[in-house]
């Protein structure tokens, strides 16, 4: 039964202005109106009013908490169901007095995410929506907060319905043709088929494509500092961190482990990776540091290669710039403040100019233009457009591959002359794994999982 009437308490835990306790179900305002006692009865009340007054025992007319009531009515609030929220004081023991209340009187108490569980259910969002509600609030970055909001308010859901409206008028046409297959239409169908698959198929891969940043977004790219000892990639961490987290002396050899931090470079999550320099070394604990930099610099999706300007290059670090010069790498080229001796022409010739930066770390100089040139690399070239999806989902992307799968397949049966019908079938497959993503044929246990991962009262 959907229409049972539950409740929870909906803010945060612990001490706070005011506590909200959420009622949604066809028995909300009666169920109220059990326990709340205010000028008038609730169900009197107009919907979207805000009601003073007072919860208290019915058996007792003990007083337990000065509240205001709040009343929405079907189908106008967030569940599409009738809705009571309760601010009382906050603080842990009067809500949660109220709350005991009102499972006393005949509500019960919701599960994890069934406040928006039942929007989802009751058709004001989709599962992509319902699922960017959770997103949003577990966002750690304006970014990742930005993608969230935008498929909340049903950004993804729109481009994955016009896709499926592409393929239900394909699947028609094709239809047609099963009943009616006249002349030489098969010829024309199959050059129709491939044209639609491929559009198709083309958009799924640019969807795919912001997958890339979406991980990023939420996980940070994973930014190795790579270098030959003391060129100041220590200190180029303690930079971006903003605070002394890594040891910086004048002795080479100093870092021995992998140092992590999380830092947002204008809005740009990092997972920094500082190092130990790498060179030969006989000292065994400097030696399984050097082999842990390696592991983090086969790791990473950005490489941040520094070098000492003051000194020219060393055959290590030739053997270096060859070995990124193909991976996502940029150059900083450290102490700029001291006489330059390093072989810019060199560096130049390997890495564009856009990724070669000159920095003194020492005089807090370059950041900026490192800022950039990060930008750029995450950007990749795109110009930032407000309408931009991102997909993060892991299983918006699985479902995806799955469906661009199947569209595949469509596009070879038809080279391989393969009826028309088994053809239809591919297409079909891949029309309900898009379907999947905004929740249409999909099965209880995979939304009670989903909107399991919900807080309390959400
Ligand atoms: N107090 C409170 N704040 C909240 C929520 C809530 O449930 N309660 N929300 C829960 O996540 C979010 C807001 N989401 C909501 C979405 C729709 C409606 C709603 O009542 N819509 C009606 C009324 C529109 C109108 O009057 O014009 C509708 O669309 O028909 C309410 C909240 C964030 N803030
Ligand atoms: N003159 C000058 N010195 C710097 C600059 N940046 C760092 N240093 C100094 O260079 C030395 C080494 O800096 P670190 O940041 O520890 O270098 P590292 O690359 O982490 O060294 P290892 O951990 O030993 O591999 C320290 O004495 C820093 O103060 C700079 O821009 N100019
Ligand atoms: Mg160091």
């Amino acid at each position: 039964m959907i229409n049972d009437t539950i409740a929870a308490i909906s803010t945060p835990v612990g001490e706070g202005g005011i506590a909200v306790i959420r009622i949604s179900g066809d028995d909300a305002v009666q169920a109220a109106d059990r326990v709340f006692f205010g000028k008038i009865k609730l169900a009197e009340a107009a919907t979207h009013t805000v009601h003073y007054g007072f919860v208290k025992d019915p058996q007792t007319q003990i007083r337990v908490d000065e509240v205001l009531a709040t009343v929405m009515r079907a189908p106008r609030s967030f569940t599409m169901e009738d809705v009571v929220e309760i601010s009382c004081h906050g603080g842990f023991i009067s809500v949660k007095k109220v709350l005991d209340l009102l499972l006393e009187h005949g509500v019960r108490l919701a599960e994890p995410g069934e406040f928006t569980k039942r929007a989802f259910l009751n058709g004001r969002i989709d599962l992509s929506q319902a699922e960017a509600v959770i997103d949003l609030i577990r966002a750690k970055s304006d970014r990742a907060y930005q993608v969230a909001m935008m498929q909340s308010e049903g950004s993804l859901s729109k481009q994955i319905k016009a896709l499926r409206h592409d393929l239900v008028e394909l699947m028609a046409h094709i239809e047609v043709n099963i009943d009616y297959p006249e002349h030489d239409v098969e010829e024309m169908t199959n050059a129709y088929i491939k044209t639609k698959c491929s559009a198709a198929m083309e958009r799924i891969e640019q969807l795919l494509n912001t997958a890339r940043q979406g991980k990023i977004l939420r996980e940070g790219i994973v930014t190795a500092i790579i270098g030959k000892p003391n060129v100041g990639k220590s200190s180029l961490l303690n930079t971006l961190a903003q605070e002394n987290r890594a040891i910086v002396t004048d002795i080479p050899g100093t870092t021995r482990d992998v140092i992590e931090e999380y830092v947002n470079v204008n809005g740009i999550p990092l997972k920094l990776l500082d190092t130990a320099g790498i060179r030969e070394t006989s000292d065994l604990v400097e030696q399984i540091g050097v082999e842990k930099s390696k592991n983090a610099l086969a790791e990473a999706d950005l490489i941040l290669l520094v070098f000492n300007g003051a000194d020219s290059l060393t055959p290590d670090e030739q053997t270096m710039i060859e070995q990124l010069k193909d991976r996502q790498t940029i150059v900083i080229v450290n102490k700029l403040d001291l006489e330059q001796r390093i072989e810019k022409e060199k560096l130049q010739a390997y890495f564009p100019a856009e990724r070669i930066v000159f920095m003194s770390l020492l005089e807090q100089q370059g950041i900026t233009d490192l800022e950039k040139a990060i930008a750029s690399i995450f950007f990749s070239g795109h110009v930032e457009s407000s309408d931009l999806t991102y997909v993060s989902n892991v299983r918006h992307i699985a479902l995806l591959k799955k469906s661009k799968q199947s569209l595949e397949e469509a596009y070879l049966a038809t080279e391989q002359f393969v009826p028309i019908d088994m053809v239809q079938i591919d297409i079909r497959n891949a029309w309900e794994h898009l379907g999947e993503i905004i929740g249409d044929s999909v099965g209880d246990s995979l939304i009670d999982q989903i909107f399991s991962q919900f807080c309390l009262g959400k």
